[in-house]
């Protein structure tokens, strides 16, 4: 665990070791530097004391304040590089998290919490900066600082340095024994922050329930509940801190202070000289800091490798969903839109019975299939098992003679033009909505898609027409209005395969009609029309009937409204709804 930790830390080290190789050098110096000055000031010292000229001191100090500006001068950037590192892994690894993200299928989404995930994306990189930043650093610092110093004090006094330093070990003690309680509670803020990341994303993305359900006052004390715990957190992160850091700096003081009480003493009896002395003084004050900042590197440390951890959580997260080694990739235009479904089946992962099982079908090209049933009956599972947003095994679908598992994901998705059930906008324009899937399209296409899907007249009439921002600072669309946009951003992808999920539920029965019949004008498109809309539905060429996972009825409106059966049901009742409304 700790081996494949160093080795994450390696790999994220690797592309700057330039960097860190000119840090380590200069850092190396500056605590050389740090050594050799204070060994000038002795033999100045114990020099002043046999002969005294004004020549001799203003040189020393002259070399003293060169000394002094180099070690300044180097160690400026020494720490601008190593830190720079930090800031370099910071954006790889959030441009890596990112990058794989989107290569992920969404049930990896429904899994994780965006709260968690933003979490991870975030904080946890911040801390793994820290790590390969400020935590390399500060270890460096302290190696080299006790590599160096500790010798140089062992040969003015053995004993009086180790006298200096014998409080030392009590101070890793203390670290180690606070060390476990620091990484649990850094632990407990990291999942606390996540519960309210997630909350407030939930509860914006939700806003209209929780005002329909009057449930403000709820969600303030679930807020205030979740906020409390993460105050309560980072309280006791903070008690211990404060109880630790303190006890380090107090016992590095106790070994000045033994360091004070033996060495005048020491003096006295003429075992070591004053600049002896003084330079020892100087020396051990030189491993207080390092002493000190110890604790924090340790820290640091303890918060990167949690967040080591579940950063490569997600590179570790395969896509299940992938072109595979010798994916074909057909040109969309050769196409002709004829989809076959032998046993299709499917189950979602950690449920015992299959959403979708025994689907056998054959869609000629240029055939609208409406896809009716009953809630839940497996109709969306259907799309997604077309469009490979669900693992499907091989050998279940076709489309033109090919297993489309076998087919370059990429170019399968631009084969079918899938419009999901929750027509999704970003807050960009109008005209950037439509061309999301390309975004080269020329103005006059997107009116074309918008003219197909009945949404032109209304963007007219919007402020800035095409140019009108949708979403957070701009225009709120309709329901109807955000599915016949979605509509047209598929359509403009002018795919051989057209899915609606549903797609048309918020626009009315006559509009979503005329728009199904000119979807195959002027073009050969094939259409799934997944939909509870029946009397949209009856104008297709053939319904599919879905009931519990499986097709129950295939036919035209003709043929299945005269069958006893589902279809003949649910048909009752639609016209049922008509004539009452
Ligand atoms: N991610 C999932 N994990 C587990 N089960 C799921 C998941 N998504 C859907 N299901 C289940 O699979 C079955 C089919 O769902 P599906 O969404 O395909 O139905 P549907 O016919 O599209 O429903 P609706 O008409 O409400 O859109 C349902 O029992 C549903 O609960």
């Amino acid at each position: 665990m700790v081996l494949s930790r160093l080795q994450k830390l390696v790999n994220y080290l690797r592309p700057h070791w330039r960097n860190v190789v000119f840090g380590m050098i200069a850092l190396l110096v500056v605590n050389g530097l740090g050594v050799y000055i204070p060994l000038l000031i002795r033999d100045s010292i114990d020099n002043l004391r046999q002969s005294f000229t004004f020549q001799e001191i203003l040189g020393v100090v002259i070399l003293l304040v060169v000394l002094a500006s180099i070690s300044w001068g180097i160690r400026m950037p020494s720490r601008l590089w190593i830190f720079g590192i930090g800031r370099d892994v910071e954006f790889s690894i959030k441009q890596g998290i990112f990058e794989h993200l989107l290569t992920l299928e969404p049930a990896y989404f429904s899994r994780n919490t965006s709260g968690d995930l933003i979490n991870r994306a975030t904080s946890d990189v911040d801390n793994v900066r820290r790590l390969v930043g400020f935590a390399l650093l500060s270890l460096a610092n302290t190696i080299f600082a006790y590599g160096l110093t500790l010798p140089v004090m062992l040969t003015i006094n053995v004993r009086l340095s180790l006298l200096a330093v014998a409080v030392y070990p009590l101070m890793l003690i203390a670290v180690q024994v606070f060390s476990k309680k620091l990484q649990i509670q850094q632990l407990q803020i990291q999942e606390k922050l996540s519960d309210i990341s997630q909350l407030i994303q939930e509860d914006m993305s939700g806003i209209s329930l929780i005002k329909i359900y009057a449930q403000e006052e709820n969600e303030k004390r679930a807020f205030a509940e979740k906020n409390s715990q993460l105050l309560r957190s980072n309280l006791e992160l903070a008690k211990t801190r404060n109880f630790l850091f303190p006890l380090i700096e107090g016992l590095s003081y106790i070994s000045l202070l033994m360091l004070l009480a033996f060495g005048s003493s020491a003096i006295t009896q003429g075992i070591i000289s004053i600049g002896d002395f003084i330079a020892l003084l100087i020396l051990v004050e030189r491993l207080v800091f390092p002493t000190a900042i110890l604790g924090f590197t340790i820290t640091a440390y303890q918060q990167g490798e949690v967040s080591v951890d579940r950063v490569e959580a997600i590179f570790k997260t395969e896509s299940k969903i992938k072109s595979s080694v010798n994916s074909i990739a057909l040109p969309i235009s050769s196409i002709e839109g004829k989809i076959i479904a032998q046993n299709l089946h499917y189950t979602y992962p950690g449920e015992e019975k299959p959403a979708i099982k025994d689907i056998n079908f054959v869609i000629e090209p240029g055939e609208t299939i409406a896809v009716v049933g009953s809630i839940g009956s497996g109709k969306t599972t259907l799309a997604n098992s077309l469009t490979r947003l669900l693992d499907i095994d091989q050998e279940q679908l076709f489309i033109d003679g090919y297993d489309v598992t076998e087919l370059d994901l990429n170019n399968l998705r631009n084969i079918i033009a899938y419009v999901p059930q929750d027509s999704f906008l970003f807050s960009t324009t109008i005209l950037n909505n439509l061309r999301y899937g390309d975004p080269l399209k020329e103005q006059f296409e997107t009116e074309i898609s918008a003219k197909q899907a009945e949404i032109h007249k209304e963007i007219l009439n919007f402020p800035q027409q095409y140019e009108t921002v949708v979403g957070e600072r701009g225009i709120t669309l309709s329901g109807g209005q955000r599915q016949r946009t979605a509509l047209a951003r598929a359509l403009l992808m002018d795919s051989p395969v057209l899915v609606l999920d549903d797609a048309l539920s918020s626009v009315d029965n006559k509009t979503a009609t005329n728009i199904l019949k000119s979807l195959s004008q002027g073009k050969q498109r094939t259409v799934f029309f997944i939909s509870h809309q029946l009397s949209a539905a009856a104008q297709t060429d053939r319904i599919f009937v879905m009931d519990h996972g499986k097709i129950v009825q295939m036919g035209t409106h003709q043929q299945l409204v005269k069958q006893p059966g589902l279809y003949q049901r649910l048909w009752k009742q639609h016209q049922l709804a008509e004539t009452v409304s």
